[in-house]
């Protein structure tokens, strides 16, 4: 099916946490060039969780790694906020990462030898910047870690690694968290649980969240899921539930691609 695609306005808009405009990303050349995205143009609403699903290879982690300035772009632009990463530098760009986007990863990515609490103060003390208490008390009683600040990662759950690094990711109050299938390493109900506080945090705290997952349960959390194909955003849906997202992703070819 065809997607009319959004109108995407010239300047930031009020409301939007980050958009892309014409983005496309190709890796290689010759016999190995890949067009992995083609001229996507995509808006992430600000206090609204987002999830990112499509067939494998169909350009869901190259969009997120893109948007989230963790990969450069081929042709078009990114913007966060106001800030189109094009304009930054590097060291620009690594601050802006540092201070106004937040990570979630499937492998949890938490630093063996600190603390839960040292790891989700981790990007602060990166920066040099000292917790806001209040602030952190509140995402820390959020993902229900309160018990378990000196703990070392090792001495965690899976489920309860994950909730660090959701509280990690929220400590900076960035403009925009990604997750990349932030709970493709949990049980169901550990998953279940890192979901919900992901979306409390978009109802709570009005946070943004874009998640890239394969999961359609994980997706029945989310406020509208976008669906690529072959590099391309071809289909949106608000308010969804497991079994409508499960019933759209059965609609996809599954040939392979072939470029
Ligand atoms: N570093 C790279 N070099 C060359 N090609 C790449 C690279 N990274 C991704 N690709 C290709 O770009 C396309 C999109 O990959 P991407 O990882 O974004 O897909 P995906 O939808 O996240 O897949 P999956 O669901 O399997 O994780 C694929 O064809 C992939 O092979």
């Amino acid at each position: 099916m065809t997607v009319t695609p959004e109108p995407f306005p010239a300047r930031p808009t009020p409301g939007i946490a980050a958009s892309t405009t014409d983005l496309s990303k190709v890796y290689g050349s010759g016999d190995t060039r890949v067009v992995a995205l083609e001229r996507v143009s995509i808006s992430f609403r600000e206090a609204e969780l987002t999830a990112i699903m499509g067939p494998s290879g169909c350009g869901k982690s190259t969009l997120m790694h893109c948007a989230a300035g963790l990969d450069s772009v081929s042709s078009g632009s990114v913007r966060i906020g106001t800030t189109e990463l094009g304009s930054l530098d590097d060291r620009q760009l690594t601050e802006l990462r540092r201070d106004r986007v937040g990570f979630i990863f499937q492998a949890f990515n938490l630093l063996p030898t600190l603390t839960a609490l040292e790891n989700i103060t981790l990007p602060l003390s990166i920066a040099g910047r000292r917790p806001d208490r209040q602030w952190l008390e509140r995402v820390v009683s959020m993902v229900g870690l309160s018990e378990r600040l000196d703990h070392r990662p090792g001495q965690l759950s899976g489920g309860q690694q994950q909730r660090v690094a959701v509280a990690r990711a929220l400590v900076t109050r960035p403009a925009i968290v990604f997750g990349d299938e932030p709970t493709g390493n949990l049980d169901s109900r550990a998953g279940a649980e890192v979901l919900g506080f992901l979306r409390d945090s978009v109802r709570e705290l009005g946070q943004t969240v874009v998640m890239v997952t394969h999961d359609p349960v994980a997706a029945g959390f989310a406020d509208r899921v976008v669906f690529l194909s072959d590099g391309r955003p071809v289909d949106e849906m608000v308010q969804p539930t497991p079994d409508r997202v499960l019933d759209r992703m059965k609609r996809f070819d599954t040939r392979p691609r072939t470029s």
